[in-house]
């Protein structure tokens, strides 16, 4: 931190005993659009940082307080009012939660520039930095999104609610930040909530977040025991004081020494967390043991820049596993600024962020080892030793005429801009006018426009540099997730040449769909607008499908859970104004084949859209198992995991004597290439795979392997992607036909992985009707809180637990047994709880909120996820069958 003790004695003036460092703003002017421009292009002073929490923590409420002090907003948008910057859809200010994540950039501290002054609680020590900010959603259903946008992120704020402590969404998306190695620090929320235990909270995070809780502030309850007021800061041994009621844009910074004599026992206890803090470093960061030496062991007299500097390298290096721990009560406008202040300092820049993961021909590898052209020495491209002695060469030059690669996040369809594409630059810049290769779709599309989003003002701008993130507007095909490249000298039709044509960023599986509906447009003038509305949607959220059932002729749309799905028909036809109803939301099961069938090879020859088609394939399908080999031994072949089946193409000539067939050479007619080829059939085979034979069910637990003679199954022009396409949806839908009809197939259900929150009390209840009613195998119970000692049957998590004895928390006035004696009578929510993991079928979780609550008196939380298709057996099958069939 910035403020040592010897400048904090030069700002705290003898005459005056509080420091007010706070003044108005105007709003975002040009001259500060100017100025935002140069930060903006600054790597190391930006901030790429995410929001996480359990559903209704807070992010909402502290994103907007955080607009708001920085300038960039005039008035502090309201969650319950409906009217904050970032939850713009309709649909997300109507029910009060966020669901597409958002972002938007802004400065912290606020950019100096006229009667603008910098506010942070470090005052000018801390120069103006650009927070790239995403408010991600708390619902489970959502939980696609937020692992998508972690991707993007370089740090994370983790909020609690210090009321409910750390709640089973929480846990859920921690244990993924902490698989993508993200930095985060946790900002302990709703302290001025009857019951809040910032306490007990801390104890949580190690108990149940199995991370070394670092406390950095200290709660400050009004006279030990009174209304909570502001906070202690442990690192810079003072503490801030918020005015009841006001913006909070005006507090107070009162040394430590300077606390009246009430406030005794609040000292001493910012005191001992500065102890517990350097301790807690020194074990892990030799650099503090130094330090604490030069001072001679005294705890206070380190320089609270040397702490701040070692908490960041603490929190960089994650194997020490310290998670830095922040409070305040965002809703009361208490505690935000410091929180800022904290992400600056603590949270990584772009430049040290993690190497991102990359997928180049199917080979896994990160970026840097790209650039440096090692992933091509590890093994990339041609297999024979001639062709990669030749591309090594060609290597270097390829990657020189990369200018520029990109991850499209986020697709936002916004009424008054049209589509925005919302982009996170990994190497180089995009400039205006670029045109941009999608590596997804193989699609060369320009960027006409560039935009930086300031909360609901965007600016133009003429590039976007690596470690930054800006909006492309006016794109025509990009999609959530797909890569953007540009390269000097592309071909515009076939975009850069092989294999940068195929680069994948931080390539992120979509989860199985478990929810379906039938979208019906009102009459057939209808479909086509219908159409684009679907086509719109799921370009903005890849977790939303949509299908054609070829028997039924319906439109299906499916999704993570009911509530995404209702959600979905909201834009629909709410934002969209789509004339289409929607049917009733059912499971989507699946279905498998139980034997491989025998190749069948298929010749499509027809007119398609007034052009001559013409194709052919081989295709051979099988169960898919742990065990199932890929026979990817031919250069050109290529192999894809999507939702729940594999496809395999193979590209080689198929005499029946291997050894007498000439290798081919990767010719190709000037239309097609290879990765056109390998879309087009993977594309047949998902549209064969999206119907079963016996259940009319999407099939799952399938691989498709195609195989395409180039020299027998290609015939010149006549053969178009269409036409390839087709080719190897009948190919592999007459292989599904024949193993399906001679061995059977099966049904297949989603069973959800579910986590319950109850009472002690509830526990046998809760227990008992998931085990016995719901058919569900409860796989942990475990202790939602700390005081009743460690886990029984843990949870499988990545990280190692912590001995809670040895967490340094300051104790809770107001904590569960206080509130008792308080004669409130009830026990604090979230306080004795317990966790319970089970794996249920998902048909018995439908309406299960409604029962929990009954048996919880209300209190019973739960969320889920789909862990994995299962096969239906027994009587089960037999019942299921005749309620599907309604006979
Ligand atoms: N008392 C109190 N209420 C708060 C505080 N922060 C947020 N709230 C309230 O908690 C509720 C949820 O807040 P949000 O900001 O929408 O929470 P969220 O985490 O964004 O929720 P989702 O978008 O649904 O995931 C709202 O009613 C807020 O007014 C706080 O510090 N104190």
């Amino acid at each position: 931190m910035q403020l040592g003790r010897a400048s904090s004695r030069r700002l705290y003036k003898p005459s005056s005993r509080y420091l007010f460092i706070h003044s108005a703003r105007r709003a975002f002017s040009v001259a500060l659009q100017r100025k935002a421009q140069d930060v903006s292009t600054e790597v190391s002073r930006t901030r790429n940082i995410g929001i996480i929490a359990h559903i209704d923590a807070g992010k909402t409420t502290t994103t907007e307080r955080m607009l708001y002090y920085s300038g960039h907003t005039r008035r502090i948008g309201n969650v319950d009012e409906g009217s904050t910057v970032t939850d713009f859809l309709p649909a997300e200010r109507a029910r009060g939660v966020t669901i597409q994540s958002a972002a938007i950039s802004f400065h912290w501290p606020p950019l100096s520039v006229g009667d603008l002054q910098n506010t942070s609680a470090n005052t000018s020590n801390l120069v103006p930095h650009n927070i790239n900010l995403i408010d991600t959603p708390g619902h489970a259903d959502f939980t696609f999104e937020v692992l998508r946008s972690l991707r993007i992120l370089d740090g994370a704020v983790c909020i609690l609610d210090g009321v409910a402590g750390v709640e089973a969404q929480t846990e859920k998306v921690w244990y993924q930040a902490a698989k993508y190695r993200i930095p985060k620090i946790i900002y302990v929320n709703k302290l001025d909530r009857d019951g809040a235990a910032f306490g007990e909270t801390v104890k949580q995070i190690a108990a149940r977040l199995h991370a070394w809780p670092a406390v950095c502030q200290v709660p400050w309850w009004e006279g030990g025991r009174g209304k909570f007021v502001g906070l202690g800061d442990a690192i810079g041994l003072r503490s801030f004081k918020w005015t009841e009621g006001g913006d909070g844009k005006d507090f107070q910074v009162i040394s430590i020494d300077d606390l009246p004599s009430s406030e005794a026992e609040f000292a001493l206890e910012i005191k001992k967390a500065r102890r517990a803090l350097v301790e807690l470093l020194s074990e892990h960061d030799e650099r503090m043991v130094e330090k604490y030496l030069e001072v001679d062991e005294d705890h206070l007299a380190i320089a609270s820049e040397d702490i701040m500097i070692s908490l960041r390298r603490c929190v960089l290096n994650q194997s020490s596993n310290i998670v830095p721990v922040f409070a305040g009560a965002s809703f009361q406008n208490m505690g935000v600024q410091p929180l800022l202040d904290a992400v600056i300092q603590l949270l990584p820049s772009p430049i040290e962020a993690l190497d991102p993961e990359i997928n180049l021909g199917g080979v896994e590898g990160t970026l840097s080892s790209l650039l440096s052209g090692k992933l091509v020495s590890a093994g990339i491209g041609p297999k024979s030793k001639a062709s990669t002695a030749k591309f090594k060469k060609q290597s270097t030059a390829l990657i020189q005429n990369l200018e520029s690669c990109a991850l499209a996040f986020k697709v936002v369809h916004d009424s008054r801009r049209g589509t925005l594409v919302y982009v996170r630059v990994y190497s180089g810049s995009i400039k205006r006018q670029s045109m941009l290769f999608n590596t997804n779709l193989q699609v060369s599309e320009r960027a006409p426009q560039l935009l930086k989003m300031y909360a609901s003002d965007s600016v133009q701008i003429d590039t976007i540099p690596a470690g930054q993130i800006g909006v492309i507007p006016g794109l025509k095909y990009a999609r959530t997730g797909d890569t953007l490249i540009s390269y000097t000298g592309a071909n515009p039709k076939s975009g850069p040449p092989s294999p940068l044509n195929t680069l994948q960023l931080r390539p992120i599986e979509v989860p199985p769909a478990v929810f379906f509906s039938s979208v019906e447009p009102h009459s057939m003038s209808e479909e086509k607008t219908v159409k684009s509305a679907l086509d719109i949607l799921i370009r903005e959220d890849p977790s939303l499908q949509v299908s054609e059932d070829e028997e039924s002729g319906q439109t299906l749309l499916s999704g993570m859970g009911d509530f995404h799905l209702e959600i979905a028909r909201d834009r629909l036809v709410n934002d969209m104004k789509a004339k289409a109803a929607m049917g009733k939301i059912e499971i989507a099961y699946r279905e498998s084949i139980l034997e491989a069938s025998s190749p069948d090879i298929y010749v499509f020859d027809k007119e398609q859209g007034g052009k001559q088609g013409r194709a052919s394939c081989i295709a051979h399908v099988e169960p898919l198992s742990e065990t199932t080999q890929i026979p990817l031994d031919d250069e050109y072949a290529y192999s894809a995991y999507e939702d729940g089946n594999r496809v395999t193409i193979s590209l080689k000539p198929t005499t029946d004597d291997a050894s007498e067939a000439e290798p081919w050479d990767g010719d190709l007619p000037p239309h097609l290439s290879i990765p056109s080829l390998h879309s087009a059939l993977k594309n047949g085979a998902l549209a064969a795979l999206s119907r079963g034979i016996n259940y009319a069910f999407q099939l799952h637990n399938t691989h498709v392997l195609l195989t395409l003679d180039p020299r027998k199954h290609i015939f010149g022009t006549d053969t178009t992607p269409a036409a390839l396409s087709s080719a190897a949806r009948l190919a592999t839908k007459a292989a599904l036909k024949a193993t399906a009809l001679e061995n059977g197939s099966v049904l297949m259900e989603p069973v959800m992985n579910v986590t319950v929150s109850v009472d002690e009390a509830s526990l046998g209840a809760v227990v008992n009707d998931i085990s016995s009613s719901r058919g569900g195998h409860i796989m942990s119970l475990d202790d939602a809180g700390v005081t009743s000692g460690p886990a029984v049957n843990s949870t499988p998590d990545p990280l190692p637990r912590i001995d809670v004895a040895r967490v340094y928390a300051p104790p809770d006035p107001f904590g569960p047994s206080a509130s008792q004696t308080r004669g409130q009578g009830i026990a604090v929510d979230g306080r004795r709880q317990r966790n319970i993991t089970a794996r249920v079928p998902l048909k018995e979780m439908v309406g299960y909120l409604k029962h929990l609550r009954s048996l919880t008196g209300g209190r019973g939380t739960f969320v889920m996820g789909a862990d994995r298709f299962e096969r239906v057996v027994g009587q089960r099958e037999k019942v299921l069958l005749k309620e599907l069939r309604g006979f």
